[in-house]
């Protein structure tokens, strides 16, 4: 029987859609906004109606209809700590991102997107899901401390890219099932996040705040520097110092790398120091998650828009690639992923979670 799913990736200023048939791309659509008109609402939430209209409207001029989907997926935002794979959309999931996200980050639209899509276009009994959300949490007891009692340390980062190539690479490059490989991965991008997994589960992850630096995002800082200009600067400074004006923008004023590597490579030294020092920083992320795994790494797994990077790559390469063989999957198929997520819940292969928001953090263990 065939499946018609749709994908939505809401990312900080784009929206990314696509219509897969059994799991074989039929079209995709990005939707790009500038920084200043997504700037101008106060909260995430209050986008959704610009790029709810954006989708409706495409899918119009797509000839789609009620009765279009058989389900509609969206990428999975900030809820508090939750299990992998596929969670319905439901009340509590939507009240949660709206009202009390983790954090602020485009993916929490993901969630009303497929649904208000689905309802729209999808069939009489059309799902909306989520598939392996930012917040998904496999850590062991060990990494959650941080060194500081009132702080525990969580899984918040790019897992729907950094599973899918380790399903990718697992199968078609080890030979041997993602459950049974030990794999370190880092999604370098605009955000960047590292993970170790073991057996199928993500041991530890590094988030966007807490090592490697990227294009606008800072990675971690020094905290002796940091607490005082906590006391000169408001929340929102602070936030858009260490998330949007980050990493290379802080540099340079630009989150494309791309305009840096042309700098680093016409001469300029500040460029080529800094580009040396984020694949500097990605490779100590990785030499610590490493150890995570006792030094027993089947794979290491870079991957995000950075790894289109020759330059950039070539330099972690030549630092790593003592601990294990370094494969190199460049961009992200977020949309696939979710895509092949959503067909496994319709075909049974994969059975899909409730979201009840109390009982979240234990469901994670
Ligand atoms: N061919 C390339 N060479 C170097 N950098 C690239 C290349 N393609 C994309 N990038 C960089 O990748 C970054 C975006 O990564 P991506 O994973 O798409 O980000 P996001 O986290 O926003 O999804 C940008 O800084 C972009 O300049
Ligand atoms: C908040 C963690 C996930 C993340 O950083 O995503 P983007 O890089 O897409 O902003």
């Amino acid at each position: 029987m065939k499946h018609r799913v749709l994908a939505i990736n809401p990312g900080a200023t784009s929206t990314k859609v696509a219509c897969y048939e059994n799991d074989e791309l039929t079209f995709k659509k990005e939707f790009t906004y500038h920084y200043e008109t997504i700037s101008q609402y106060d909260s995430i939430m209050q986008q959704y109606h610009l790029r709810y209209q954006d989708i409706a409207t495409f899918l119009q001029e797509m000839d789609m209809k009620i009765g279009s989907f058989d389900a509609v997926v969206g990428r999975g935002g900030l809820l508090p700590p939750v299990k992998a794979g596929a969670y319905r959309v439901n009340e509590a999931m939507l009240d949660c991102l709206e009202h009390r996200p983790v954090l602020q980050h485009a993916s929490n639209l993901g969630a009303s997107l497929a649904k208000g899509i689905a309802e729209v276009f999808g069939t009489e009994d059309c799902q909306a899901f989520i598939y392996d959300p930012v917040t998904v949490d496999q850590m062991e007891d060990v990494a959650r401390i941080s060194g500081s009692a009132s702080i525990e340390r969580k899984s918040i980062g790019h897992v729907l890219n950094m599973r899918a190539v380790s399903m990718k690479i697992a199968d078609e490059q080890l030979g041997k099932p993602y459950e049974e490989s030990r794999l370190v991965v880092a999604h370098i991008g605009g955000g960047s996040s590292a993970s170790a997994h073991r057996n199928g589960r993500i041991i530890d992850l590094v988030s966007d705040d807490e090592g490697l630096f990227s294009t606008e995002r800072s990675g971690g800082l020094p905290l002796k520097e940091i607490i005082p200009m906590c006391f000169q600067r408001t929340q929102k400074e602070m936030t858009e110092l260490t998330r949007k004006k980050g990493g290379l923008v802080s540099y340079f004023g630009t989150n494309d790398a791309r305009i840096v590597e042309e700098k680093a490579k016409n001469g300029d030294e500040q460029a080529q120091l800094i580009l040396r020092a984020m694949a500097y920083q990605i490779a100590k992320t990785i030499g610590e998650l490493a150890t995570v795994l006792c030094g027993k790494v089947d794979a290491i797994i870079l991957t995000g828009g950075l790894a289109y990077s020759e330059y950039v790559m070539n330099m972690v390469k030549e630092r790593v690639s003592f601990l294990a063989p370094v494969h190199i999957v460049p961009g992200e198929e977020e949309l696939l992923a979710l895509a092949k997520g959503a067909r496994r819940v319709l075909t049974g292969q994969e059975h899909a979670h409730t979201f009840i928001e109390n009982e979240a953090i234990v469901a994670s263990k």
